[in-house]
């Protein structure tokens, strides 16, 4: 696609142009969807559609659509890429990320840039194309952020497509090769790692719309120890306060 193309309908997420508002939400785990609806005013549940599930909302006079996309950056950029082409021009990842010291489990991560050990970005701008986030949008979500109690790190988040050969060592020699490509990217003051964020903001860039990811950070880089069920249930309140907040004050 290309910044002139546009469709009155999205393919794969389901929804129409009229559905959607002028900014988005990009979640994970559909199970979140209705979480945050809760946050909305006239929340609006679209049809989901292979599982993609959408719901469009107003928060503080800003019509926000949030659509949980799964896992992994293939099909996180299908659906920024049709929430896109339907007009949306701002777009905001929100959800979770490994936490690399000195980020520590519990703690926001908010990506300034990526490193790019994705596949998908590559189809969208050549390897030496930065994946940088918004400066606007980080600048309300930094200035948001700072009114919060939590602990939060603002820097680079490595980007990788394997979650059990590059991330997540579940025993025996993978473990220890993922644990020293962890002690890499330590070295080079990275902040935290997922599966998306690399993809979306080159994506948006090349598109012509912002981007950024804020992350809590869930799992300990070194340890692999995962946070608990009602920490992580209060943070995710706090992250989608923080989000909708930094949404909702930025000029449209
Ligand atoms: O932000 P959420 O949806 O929790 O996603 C994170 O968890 C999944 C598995 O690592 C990846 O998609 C990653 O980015
Ligand atoms: O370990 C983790 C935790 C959250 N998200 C990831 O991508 N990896």
């Amino acid at each position: 696609m290309t910044k002139e193309e546009t469709s009155d309908r999205a393919w794969y997420i389901g929804v129409g142009r009229e559905d959607v508002g002028d900014a988005a939400i990009l979640i994970g785990d559909p199970a979140r969807i209705a979480r945050i609806a809760d946050h909305l005013e006239d929340p609006v549940f679209l049809p989901e559609n292979r599982g993609l599930r959408t719901v469009t909302g107003v928060r503080a006079g800003r019509r926000v659509t949030a659509t949980a996309f799964g896992m992994g950056a293939p099909i996180a950029t299908i659906v920024l890429h049709e929430l896109y082409a339907l007009g949306i021009r701002t777009f905001l990842r929100i959800g979770t990320a490994m936490a690399i010291p000195p980020a520590a489990v519990g703690e926001f991560v908010l990506a300034d840039g990526a490193l790019r050990a994705d596949g998908t970005s590559d189809t969208y701008a050549p390897l030496g194309y930065p994946a940088i986030a918004d400066f606007a949008l980080n600048t309300a979500l930094r200035k948001r952020l700072g009114e919060g109690s939590r602990r939060w790190h603002a820097g680079i988040f490595g980007t990788y497509d394997g979650f059990y050969t590059e991330m997540f060592g579940l025993s025996g020699a993978r473990r220890e090769m993922i644990g020293s490509l962890k002690k890499d990217i330590e070295r080079m003051g990275l902040i935290g790692t997922d599966m998306e964020t690399s993809a979306l903001l080159v994506a948006a860039r090349v598109l012509g719309a912002r981007a950024s990811t804020l992350c809590v950070a869930t799992v300990d880089a070194h340890t692999q120890e995962k946070i608990g069920e009602s920490a992580m249930a209060e943070a995710e309140v706090e992250l989608f306060e923080v989000a909708l907040d930094a949404l909702a004050a930025l000029p449209a």
